[in-house]
């Protein structure tokens, strides 16, 4: 088993920078930047209800999941032709290398898209393009996670399925997004059985403002193979047990719980516990444009809050996150070599 090198607590922001990591946790439509939204409406001859970029930046002050979901949606609202989309996730890409990810594991929701008539085809076409330039221009590899929405009901879910199954090798799972409070996983049972069936990856968000037992039930009647957030499982012993023993990876995006209130200020996170307790949570950004951070910002100021996180957890979440992506056995190795390799540069 590799140990990193004992690294010097003031190149640990450095480091946090420069070591190859996975994303697995970003909404694509949460990485649309107030002045994109703005340059999309311009394009498409829409008119927004803020003046200007600084009106739209100043509603970005968010009490809990719902009050930033409806600002969020309405953001979406402006993404109406392939090229949209592509513009968006392209974007985002080039950020993310300029942030060392080697890798993304992107969610999109297609339901926010085709309820205001854009088609399955638009959406996804424009992202899986944006993702196939990146990587040769970019070398970042990524993939496309289709997000259900849980507010609305199976049978539009299963829907979205059937208008999505004719782009079945364009996407490689499917996950669970929105409102969580009162809409529990297993409202989707069957969708996501039918999903496995497919031979598509599962995940869903899990434990972000919901209860353990939420957490539970992602597990036992959806059977996704990592958790989006998780952040309240350490309210549960017995599932701490269950989450550590089977290696289920949190995907945890720090500056959202707390842009979101999930923790009163980042001090307060609970990414180190979580870590002390075994389980494999990564670090990931989830809206960046919304919650005032890409990846590295989600590092570096969780870090900075949290002084009990050493270099050691530095590379674990890198570590987890690559061991927890969807990518072939090969790819995550070489990966993990890369890690190993910048650990030993700034040793
Ligand atoms: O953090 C989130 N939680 C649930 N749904 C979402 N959709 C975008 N971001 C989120
Ligand atoms: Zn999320």
């Amino acid at each position: 088993m590799y140990t990193p090198p004992p690294i010097a607590r003031e190149r640990l922001p450095a480091l946090l920078a420069a070591m190859p990591k996975a994303e697995l946790h970003i909404h694509i439509e949460g990485s649309l930047e107030p002045e994109m939204i703005f340059a999309l409406a311009q394009r498409n001859g829409l008119t927004l209800p803020y003046a200007d970029v600084e009106a739209l930046r100043r509603a970005y002050a968010f009490s809990d999941l719902q009050s930033f979901l409806d600002i969020y949606y309405a953001g979406a609202s402006v993404l109406l032709h392939e090229q949209d989309f592509y513009d968006m996730a392209r974007a985002y890409l080039a950020r993310a290398a300029m942030d060392n990810v080697a890798h993304a594991e992107i969610f999109f929701d297609p339901q926010t898209h085709t309820a205001r008539g854009v088609s399955m085809e638009t959406v996804i076409n424009g992202l899986h393009r944006a993702c196939q330039d990146a990587q040769a221009e970019l070398g970042i590899s990524s993939s496309l996670i289709l997000c259900f929405l849980r507010h609305l009901s199976e049978e539009d879910a299963f829907a979205t399925l059937e208008h999505a199954q004719p782009f079945l090798g364009r996407f490689i799972g499917v996950g669970l997004d929105s409102s969580e409070v009162g809409h529990p996983p297993e409202k989707f049972a069957r969708v996501f059985a039918r999903c496995r069936e497919l031979g598509l990856h599962l995940v869903a968000h899990a434990g972000e403002e919901g209860p353990p037992e939420y957490i539970w039930s992602a597990l036992d009647v959806l059977k996704v193979e990592r958790i989006d957030h998780g952040v309240q499982a350490l309210r549960d012993a017995a599932l701490v047990r269950r989450l550590a023993s089977e290696r289920i990876a949190l995907t945890v995006c720090p500056l959202s719980n707390l842009k979101l209130c999930v923790f009163p200020d980042l001090a307060q996170h609970n990414l180190k516990r979580l870590l002390d307790a075994g389980l494999a949570a990564t670090v990931n950004s989830d809206d960046p444009a919304y919650f005032g951070g890409y990846i590295n910002q989600n590092f570096a100021q969780v870090f900075a809050a949290v002084p009990e996180l050493t270099a050691r957890d530095a590379w674990q979440l890198a570590h987890n996150s690559f061991a927890a992506s969807f990518a072939p056995e090969a790819r995550k190795r070489a990966w993990q070599d890369r890690l190993a390799e910048t650990f030993a540069a700034h040793a």
